[in-house]
């Protein structure tokens, strides 16, 4: 029998990564950009704002007329012109003057200033209107000014970055009807095992329902990518190679998830001999998901992920989700670690690195993260709790709670530009 000589999880995924790929640019309008990824930074083309404007609905005037000002000696001013929003006064504001204005109205010619509405007496007297002012105002008292947000020329966000609220106000801002943004890969998903049954079906002796396929699919989405769905397959040796075939030729990057290890109906290993897919890996010293195997074939990448749910899970997130993002321009396509307290007591050894299924807390301002389920690679429940993985690294005894360790994060929107990595005593 076959024994598999397993290598550090950071020669994984550096071996996958040499056949990382940037995905093309296309243009969505801007009403289809949310969660996509951009392809090009986005830099300010004009100042924000694009000219001195009123935060305040108010009056604006010139500092010097108010010089004297005062409770005792208010200074009368005439209002000549009023501007709202959207409009702009053909008129200069001259001494003794001041024109009535309206917040994000362009601040006239001759103005230096602006008071609040409430910080005046308005006088009508003779068909013109007045305001007294009591104290005085110093040049630039309440403007914004043109550019004060962003300047011209400004690089605001990165390519490779996913269009949230605030990024898609910036595009709105700076004219972007169409946004440039990364062609999403699509990933041919195929879950293996004679065993496995819809989630339509009856659960009948000895089978199980498919949950990876799904899970996976989910994992592609949240991603940033999308999926194709191939029908589920029996570990039949022929018809799962034809399958992974087309599969291969229809996607850009191919997923299953099953049939990896050492077993009787185990046929990805052969899968790959056949269809002259050359093997990357097949054996990775971690937990779960040592038997996360990685081929290539024409440039494409075929994850045969464990048939564990675990396990897929975690080959999904260290290495599929890692070549989607970068598919998507980001130059951080690795999930980020952090440091936290771990919670509760960890009494297992853990001879390959260990990625913990956990659940990240937040108390008296510190971050903990606690194991949420059973800690083996068969567990499915535990994975709908997990918004962080505790990583252990190999050739470490039992942690206690309170012990610092690294938590990776799940859902992050920053990622990391570097994969975690074993530090050096543990090899
Ligand atoms: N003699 C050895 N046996 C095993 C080894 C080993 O090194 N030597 N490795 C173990 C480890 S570690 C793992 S992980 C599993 C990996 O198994 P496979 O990837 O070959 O997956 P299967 O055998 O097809 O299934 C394993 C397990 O997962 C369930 N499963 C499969 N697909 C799904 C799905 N779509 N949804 C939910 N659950 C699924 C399946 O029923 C099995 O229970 O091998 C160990 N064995
Ligand atoms: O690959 Mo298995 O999940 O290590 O237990
Ligand atoms: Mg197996």
């Amino acid at each position: 029998m076959e024994i598999r000589k397993p290598i550090w999880v950071r020669d994984a995924v550096a071996k996958m990564m040499e056949y990382k790929k940037r995905g093309e640019t296309e243009l969505v309008s801007i009403d289809e950009c949310d969660g996509r990824f951009l392809s090009e930074p986005i830099i300010a083309d004009h100042d924000v704002p694009p000219f001195n404007r009123s935060p305040y609905d108010g009056f604006a005037l010139r500092s010097s007329d108010t010089e004297n000002a005062s409770r005792d000696n208010p200074q009368r001013l005439q209002v000549v012109d009023e501007i709202g929003a959207g409009q702009v006064s053909g008129k200069t504001v001259g001494p003794m003057e001041a024109i009535r204005i309206m917040t994000g109205a362009q601040i006239p010619g001759g103005a230096d200033c602006v008071v609040m509405l409430e910080l005046v007496n308005e006088l009508k007297e003779n068909g013109e209107s007045f305001i007294e002012i009591k104290r005085v105002m110093k040049k630039w008292d309440n403007i914004s000014f043109q550019g004060e947000d962003a300047k011209k020329g400004t690089p605001l966000i990165d390519k490779g970055v996913r269009i949230n609220p605030g990024i898609k106000a910036l595009l709105a801002t700076f004219g972007y009807s169409k946004v440039p943004v990364a062609k999403k890969p699509l990933i041919g998903v195929l879950a293996t095992g004679s065993e496995l049954l819809g989630p339509e079906d009856d659960l009948v002796p000895g089978k199980i329902r498919n949950s990876n396929g799904y899970m996976i699919e989910s994992q592609i989405l949240r991603a940033g990518a999308q999926y194709k769905r191939y029908e589920q397959c029996a570990d039949d040796l022929e018809k799962l190679r034809d399958t992974i075939m087309q599969a291969t030729e229809e996607c850009d990057a191919v997923i299953t998830t099953g049939g990896v290890s050492v077993g009787d109906y185990d046929h990805l290993p052969e899968i790959y001999e056949q269809i002259g897919a050359r093997l990357l890996f097949n054996k990775i010293a971690m937990r779960p998901g040592s038997v996360t195997s990685c081929a290539e074939r024409d440039g494409k990448l075929l994850f045969g992920l464990s048939g564990n749910p675990s396990a897929c899970y975690v080959g999904f997130e260290l290495f599929a989700g890692p070549y989607i993002k970068y598919w998507l321009h980001s130059d951080r396509p690795y999930l980020r670690t952090i440091r936290g307290t771990l919670k509760s007591d960890f009494p297992k050894p853990n001879p390959f690195s260990r990625f913990v299924r956990s659940r990240i807390l937040f108390e008296d301002g510190k971050v903990y993260a606690e194991p949420v389920g059973l800690d083996k690679s068969g567990v499915v429940t535990s994975l709908a709790w997990a918004d962080c993985f505790i990583v252990l690294p190999g050739g470490t005894r039992g942690f206690q709670a309170g012990d610092h360790v690294d938590m990776m994060l799940l859902e992050d929107a920053e990622g990391s530009d570097k994969p975690w990595q074993e530090p050096r005593f543990s090899k």
